[in-house]
């Protein structure tokens, strides 16, 4: 079987985009998603979409991580499935398409800018050392000391396997503050298992975490990740939040194909 795919990334977040609109590629065999993945036996990346048709909308998007299961819902790979979306010429510059958790308006701009509206928030948990939160996929947010240096791979794991998030786990974001509406932002990834260098779901639960809690009181806020900037943009809602926008760049890497 041969499997045309393009590669791209969004601020250091890397996926294998598949056009899967004929269906042709074995949605259920997670070996083969993560050794596509795999970045010493395969192509290398953080993830896996699919993109396929969709009655109403423009396409669905499906998420796979590395470790080749489908998973929640993920904000970085969302914009890079905008540009790819853009490239095969499904979409111009705006677009609605279909994630697992739900309808997602997108628009791209000329210079590769995607501004990607996510599901409004609710039911923010705060306590003293951290918040917890979803975005679309799972977020435990804390502030960490010498973010610069810390083990992220290491005490992340400790957290996304401890109890408090049982079989299911949790992404782990660190925190600190740099200004009063800039944060850098370390996110260890399960579905990974490591660090990734941005989180789109990640940053967007860290800005709404901020704001919840009194640490900033802009409504657009910038996030400082290992691979670049990010901005997101919210409205409070009650409780929660809505009219979120996770904005920043997607960028096309190479393209090939694997006969398999
Ligand atoms: N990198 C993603 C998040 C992908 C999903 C996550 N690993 C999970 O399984 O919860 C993003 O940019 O949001």
């Amino acid at each position: 079987m041969t499997i045309p795919f393009k590669k791209y990334q969004g601020t250091g977040n890397d996926f294998v985009i598949i056009d899967n609109r004929h269906l042709f590629f074995p949605k259920d065999d997670t070996k083969l998603i993560s050794k596509l993945c795999d970045r010493k036996f395969g192509i290398g990346a953080d993830g896996l979409i699919l993109l396929e048709n969709h009655d109403l909308v423009d396409f669905t998007m499906v998420y796979y991580n590395a470790d080749g299961k489908q998973s929640s819902m993920c904000g970085n790979g969302g914009r890079c499935i905008v540009a790819f979306a853009k490239a095969l010429e499904i979409i111009q510059s705006s677009t609605t398409f279909m994630a697992i958790d739900g309808l997602h308006e997108a628009s791209i701009a000329n210079d590769g800018i995607v501004h990607l509206k996510m599901q409004d928030v609710t039911g923010i948990k705060a306590t003293p050392s951290y918040s917890f939160l979803d975005t679309g996929s799972p977020h435990h947010i804390q502030f960490a000391e010498n973010l610069s240096e810390l083990d992220v791979k290491k005490e992340g794991a400790c957290i996304r396997y401890s109890d408090t998030y049982g079989s299911a786990g949790s992404n782990i974001n660190f925190v600190s503050q740099k200004e009063p509406n800039v944060f850098a932002v370390r996110t260890y990834e399960r579905g990974v298992e490591d660090e990734t260098l941005s989180c789109g779901t990640g940053v967007t639960a860290v800005a709404l975490a901020m704001h919840h809690q009194g640490k900033t009181n802009e409504k657009r806020v910038r996030l400082d990740v290992e691979g670049g900037e990010l901005e997101v943009s919210f409205e409070k809602d009650g409780d929660g939040y809505a009219n979120i926008f996770l904005i920043g760049p997607a960028t096309y890497v190479f393209e090939g194909e694997i006969t398999w």
